[in-house]
Formats: C-alpha cells, sequence, structure tokens
C-alpha cells in the first residue's frame, strides 16, 4: 500500500452531500478509500487509528443516509472521528491532525459545523443527543437547524454510569432519538466487566435477537433479508418466553446486532430507521477495531493510539527514549511495594496500559482492578477498599479524575481514608490538546481538608513518592507526574519515605527565590544557568508538597530574599494560591515581598508539542529568567538591574 493511495471516489467528495450522489457500490468502492487514506494519514501524523478504521462503514453509511450538519452526529470520545473529518470538508488538512495550529483529534464546535458537540472524554455522545432532540422538540434552533439526533458510542463507553444516567433518561422522554452501540469488543485493553459479557452474548444469540425484535413488531425497521425470515419465525417466537434486551427495558427499540461493515446492511438498516423510527432507538453494530489494516487488527490494543509508522510494516517511528517513563517508574515502584505488602491493591478506569497497571497485574492480578471507565465508581470504590483495611491506589490520568471528584470529596477526603491518588499524566500532555489537560487537580484536592498533595520533580522523586503514599495511613494522600520521560535521574535503591509538608532546597543564591512544585524545576534550573551569567544567583527549593505546605521553608525564603516566584504544572488556584494565603496570613506583604506566581494561564491551550504548549503558557525556561528579571526590575532590553 503506497502513502498516498488512489482515491478517484473520495476525490469526488468534497462534503456529505456528495455522498447522495452515490450509488451503494459506489459507497462501498469509497469506504475502501476512505480507508486507505486514513492510514495514510495516521501514518504521517501518528494519533487515533484503530477506532477510526472500524467505523470507516459506518461514517459512509451515515453521512449516505442522514443529513448533516441539520441531523447531528455525536461521536462518543470522538477518537474515531478522524474518517468523518475527511468527509466533511477537512480532507485538505487531515495531515496536520494533533500538530499545532491543525486539526484537532478530536471532534471540535469551533473546528466545524459538522462537529455538534465536542469530546475526548467518554460516554457523553447520549446526553448531548438528547439535548439536541429535545431542544428539537422544544422548538429550539441552531445555525444548522435541529434534526436528528446520533449518537455513536462505542461499547467501553457504553459501560460508563453517564450512559446510563442518559438512557434513562431518553427512555423516558421518549422521544426520537439514534443510538448506534458501536460493539467492536475493544476498550483501549480487552474490556471487563459484565456489561461487556452481557453484549457478547447478545451477539452470540443474534438471529434470536433479530427474530425477538419481530415479535415485537419491529419488523419494519429490518432490511428486507432480515425481514422475510423474521415473519417467518413470528409465530414460533410467540411461543417463546422472552425477555426484553437490557437497551428495550430502558425504553428504547433495540435493532441488531448487525454487520457495521457490511454497507448492504448498514443502509438499508439506517435508512428504515430514519424514515420510521418514532422513539428512542439502539442500533447495535458490530465492528473490528483496526478494521482492514492488518498491523492494526492484529495487535492487542487493535491499533488504538500510534505514533507516526511506515505504512507498509506498521513499525513506528518513535524517538529513541533516554530515561524511563514517569507511568513505568510508578508501575515499577509499586509492584515492588506490592511485593511486600499484601494490603497493597490498585485501581483503574479502562486505563491498564497508560496508567502501568498492567506491568503489576502480571504479577498480582488479584489485587489490580480494572474498573471500565467509570471513574466515579472506582475511586468509591477504592474508598471501600480503604475502608475495608486495604491500601489502594487509585490512579488515574489528571483529566479523567475530574469525573470523579465528588467521590474524591464525599466519600474519601469527608471520611479520611488512606486512598492513595496516583495522579498521571498531570500538566500539559501535547497531542490531545485541551481535554486531556491535567491543569486542575492541584487545584481542586489541594482545597481539601486533611488530603496531602505532592508533585514528583523527577523520576528518583516519584519512587519516593510511592513509598510515602503507601506508608501514609493517616488519610488520602496524592501525587501527580506527568506524561512522558523522566529526566534520566539515577533511581533510588531504596525508596525515602518522605516527612509529609517538607520540601527540599536545591541551590542557595541570593535576592530572589524559585519555590518549585512539579517538573517544572528542570526549567527553573536552565533559567538559572542564564541567570547566572547575567550575575543573577537565584536561590531554588523543591516544594514536594501543595499541601500541607512546608510553613517554615516558605517563610525563610520570604525572609531571606527581596522576591519569591512559585511555579507549577497547574491552573491557578493550585499551590502558587496556596503560598500566597500563607504570605498573605502571616502578613508578610506588608513587609514589602515581591511575590510571582507562575501557572497555567486562564485558557484552554490548544493541542501541539507539550514544549510548544508550556512556551504558551509563558512556563519555559526563558521564561521564568525573563519573570525573574521583571520581578527584581531588570531592564530586560539592557538586562541591567
Ligand atoms: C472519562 C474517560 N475515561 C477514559 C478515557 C480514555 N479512553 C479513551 S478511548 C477509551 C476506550 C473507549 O472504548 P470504546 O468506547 O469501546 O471505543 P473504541 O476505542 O473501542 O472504538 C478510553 C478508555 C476517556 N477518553 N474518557
Ligand atoms: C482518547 C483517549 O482518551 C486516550 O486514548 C488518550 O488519548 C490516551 O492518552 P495517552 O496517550 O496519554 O495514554
Ligand atoms: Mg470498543
Amino acid at each position: 500500500m503506497s502513502s498516498r493511495p488512489e482515491t478517484p471516489v473520495l476525490d469526488r467528495v468534497t462534503t456529505p452531500a456528495d455522498l447522495k450522489r452515490l450509488s451503494d457500490d459506489e459507497l462501498i468502492r469509497l469506504a475502501h478509500e476512505l480507508r486507505t487514506e486514513t492510514i495514510s494519514a495516521v501514518s504521517e501524523t501518528g494519533g487515533h487509528l484503530g477506532a477510526g478504521l472500524g467505523v470507516v462503514e459506518l461514517t459512509v453509511a451515515l453521512h449516505a443516509v442522514f443529513d448533516t450538519p441539520r441531523d447531528k452526529l455525536i461521536w462518543d470520545v470522538s477518537h474515531q472521528c478522524y474518517p468523518h473529518k475527511i468527509l466533511t470538508g477537512r480532507r485538505d488538512r487531515i495531515r496536520t491532525l494533533r500538530m499545532k495550529d491543525g486539526l484537532s483529534g478530536f471532534a471540535k464546535r469551533s473546528e466545524s459545523p459538522y462537529d455538534p458537540f465536542g469530546a475526548g472524554h467518554s460516554s457523553t455522545s447520549i446526553s448531548a443527543a438528547l439535548g439536541f432532540a429535545m431542544a428539537r422538540e422544544l422548538g429550539g434552533s441552531c445555525e444548522t437547524g435541529l434534526g436528528d439526533a446520533i449518537a455513536v458510542i462505542g461499547d467501553g463507553s457504553m459501560s460508563a454510569g453517564m450512559a446510563f444516567e442518559a438512557m434513562n433518561n431518553a427512555g423516558h422522554l421518549g422521544k426520537r432519538l439514534i443510538v448506534i452501540l458501536n460493539d467492536n469488543e475493544m476498550s483501549i485493553a480487552p474490556p471487563t466487566g459484565a456489561l461487556s459479557s452481557y453484549l457478547n452474548r447478545l451477539y452470540a444469540e443474534a438471529p434470536f435477537h433479530d427474530l425477538k425484535a419481530a415479535a415485537k413488531g419491529a419488523v419494519n425497521l429490518l432490511p428486507p433479508p432480515f425481514r422475510e425470515g423474521a415473519k417467518r419465525a413470528k409465530d414460533v417466537l410467540k411461543s417463546m418466553t422472552v425477555g426484553g434486551t437490557l437497551f428495550e427495558e430502558l425504553g428504547f427499540s433495540y435493532v441488531g446486532p448487525i454487520d457495521g461493515h457490511d454497507l448492504h446492511q448498514l443502509l438499508p438498516v439506517l435508512r428504515t430507521v430514519k424514515a420510521r423510527a418514532t422513539g428512542p432507538i439502539l442500533i447495535h453494530v458490530l465492528t473490528k477495531k483496526g478494521k482492514g489494516y492488518a498491523p492494526a487488527e492484529g495487535s492487542a490494543d487493535r491499533g488504538h493510539a500510534r505514533a507516526k509508522f511506515d505504512v507498509v510494516t506498521g513499525e513506528q517511528k518513535k524517538a529513541p527514549s533516554n530515561a524511563p517513563a514517569y507511568t513505568k517508574v510508578f508501575a515499577q515502584t509499586l509492584t515492588r511495594l506490592a511485593a511486600a505488602d499484601p494490603r497493597i491493591c490498585a485501581v483503574t478506569a479502562a486505563m491498564p496500559d497508560g496508567t502501568g497497571l498492567d506491568l503489576m497485574a502480571e504479577r498480582f492480578p488479584d489485587r489490580v482492578f480494572d474498573v471500565g471507565i467509570a471513574e466515579q465508581h472506582g475511586v468509591t470504590f477504592s474508598a471501600g477498599l480503604a475502608a475495608g483495611g486495604m491500601k489502594p491506589f487509585c490512579a488515574m490520568y489528571s483529566t479523567f479524575l475530574q469525573r470523579g471528584y465528588d467521590q474524591v470529596v464525599h466519600d474519601v477526603a469527608i471520611q479520611r481514608l488512606p486512598v492513595r491518588f496516583a495522579i498521571d499524566r498531570a500538566g500539559l500532555v501535547g497531542a490531545d490538546g485541551a481535554t486531556h489537560a491535567g491543569a486542575y487537580d492541584v487545584a481542586f484536592m489541594a482545597n481539601l481538608p486533611g488530603m496531602v498533595v505532592m508533585a514528583a520533580a523527577d523520576e528518583a522523586e516519584l519512587v519516593n513518592m510511592v513509598a510515602t503514599a503507601a506508608a501514609h495511613d493517616e488519610g488520602p494522600i496524592a501525587f501527580r507526574y506527568p506524561r512522558g520521560e523522566g529526566v534520566g535521574v539515577e533511581l533510588p535503591e531504596t525508596p525515602q519515605i518522605l516527612p509529609i509538608g517538607k520540601g527540599r532546597m536545591i541551590r542557595t543564591g541570593s535576592r530572589v527565590a524559585i519555590l518549585s512544585f512539579g517538573t517544572r524545576l528542570q526549567e527553573v534550573l536552565r533559567a538559572c544557568e542564564t541567570l547566572e551569567a547575567r550575575g543573577i544567583s537565584p536561590t531554588v527549593a523543591d516544594a514536594r508538597f501543595a499541601k500541607p505546605l512546608d510553613r517554615e521553608l516558605i517563610l525563610q525564603l520570604a525572609q531571606d530574599h527581596e522576591a519569591l516566584i512559585t511555579i507549577e504544572e497547574g491552573a491557578v488556584g493550585g499551590f502558587g494560591s496556596h503560598v500566597a494565603q500563607l504570605l498573605s496570613d502571616e502578613g508578610v506583604f506588608d513587609h514589602g515581598l515581591k511575590f510571582r506566581s507562575m501557572v497555567l494561564p486562564d485558557t484552554f491551550i490548544d493541542h501541539s508539542s507539550p514544549a510548544d504548549m508550556y512556551a504558551t503558557a509563558g512556563l519555559n525556561a526563558e521564561q521564568i529568567e525573563e519573570k525573574v528579571l521583571t520581578t527584581l526590575g531588570v531592564d530586560i532590553l539592557n538586562k541591567r538591574a
């Protein structure tokens, strides 16, 4: 397969309206070309590959049958929306995916009218689609009009509570709403849980369900090939005792399962649904993640996300790593500690690989729980484990922990339960952009009474923080660390248990003190090198803790210096705000201390490389240097004090 494939049918498509002029056979040809174009584009950009390949036929069928953007097509998570972007006027920019100023890797309202609702986090599509449907019923309006509302949700995302909250509400409201369950038997890892087993049973018994739909009078919703067989079997079925599918019990009509790669099934089903559906309907579509690209189909994660790769071999072009990833350091340390302490266990919400807990699960499968995409449950489940005398590590990406925040407050913090929060992907993450930025955890964790909040400055610090968390039985404790590799420092042979609420001095200087929280420390030290060359020698300390603060250290720094600058990889309201509160409470500002707090700006930063995003945020070494100079009143142009 060449990296720029021939695409004669796709070349005739600029918007979905062009699909209406194609015959069904041409649509099949289009799907083939769309798949090769998607593979080719992602090979150049990197990104989410497998999910998009699995919905190529579905994407073609939906745009061929429905009238987007009037009909609202809402992709859950939206990591599978690259083929959709290609068909909706963005083919010319598809090779800029996830790059600075390029297309987002997710659906984004500001990018296209064909993206009626943005996402990145899972299980929001049915709620949003129901909102559109009810707005339509109530006479609401939007620029593109309000037609059908269609949510496409994967089997992994369907397991989240939010999806069921929406189904429950939609079934009750009873209005026309189309939910397509894209069942590929995969989350990022193989899905876990009872719902997954239930879906397995549904399609293992597929003919039965076609017939049951017939028995319920839904025969007209089925395409002719199904309809004949169904009619014949109707009487037989009447004598059978059948329970409804879970979805029918929730008030939905259920159609399926159907082969999501067969346009001869998809097109007639969607056309019939479009013509006849009255209330909420769920179409169960079976697909394969990574479909049509052997290196993806054959891999354990079915090609979920890939760096740039060679199309022929599937081999990824990854930059060589110089240091272990923080995630791996966390997982290895925890596994080591778990070997010595049988009370240590761990919880992940559908991210065993992303959090590194798959490593621990290899050795201690009974002590690692993948709860599915269910962060709220994951947090409260951890609280229960802690109440039961275990030492749970609740490992979540900062951005996904947001979903479990009430549980952090209500179930963990108020009850002072010793849940250990391992907060991965803290700070700006790069290509996934604003939806995945770990910007808020320090603010939302450190404001909770009794919560201990740490940030690792490097991978050796992370080792110590994992051990510190394991040893901390007095209440909840959290430690954060970023995406990607460490700085290459030696890891401690024996992890050190850190004194709670104590920072460490890194270097002693004069006039200005920089108090760093987390991995910006490396940038601070780079800034110090250039400042030294200008005759300014900052003191640098690593706070380690945002809660409790090292009061003694901070007040001493304030007393000994003309200026104090804090820096962190988080939004306002976090570490710097707590330091400011302390200084204000202690009346330090009354004595003329120059205080500055370097935090993420009050804006959502678009996808780019992490380094570029930090430059946009004003948190790199040059910007730290500039902050020091302006704070001290140095003339920046002449660089003279
Ligand atoms: C709230 C939340 N938790 C975790 C994730 C990470 N995540 C992204 S895609 C995905 C798997 C989704 O599985 P499924 O819905 O079946 O889609 P598929 O990739 O199989 O098409 C996960 C866990 C997320 N995006 N949002
Ligand atoms: C779509 C989604 O939420 C995940 O696939 C996410 O992109 C994973 O991020 P990492 O690459 O940091 O594990
Ligand atoms: Mg899936």
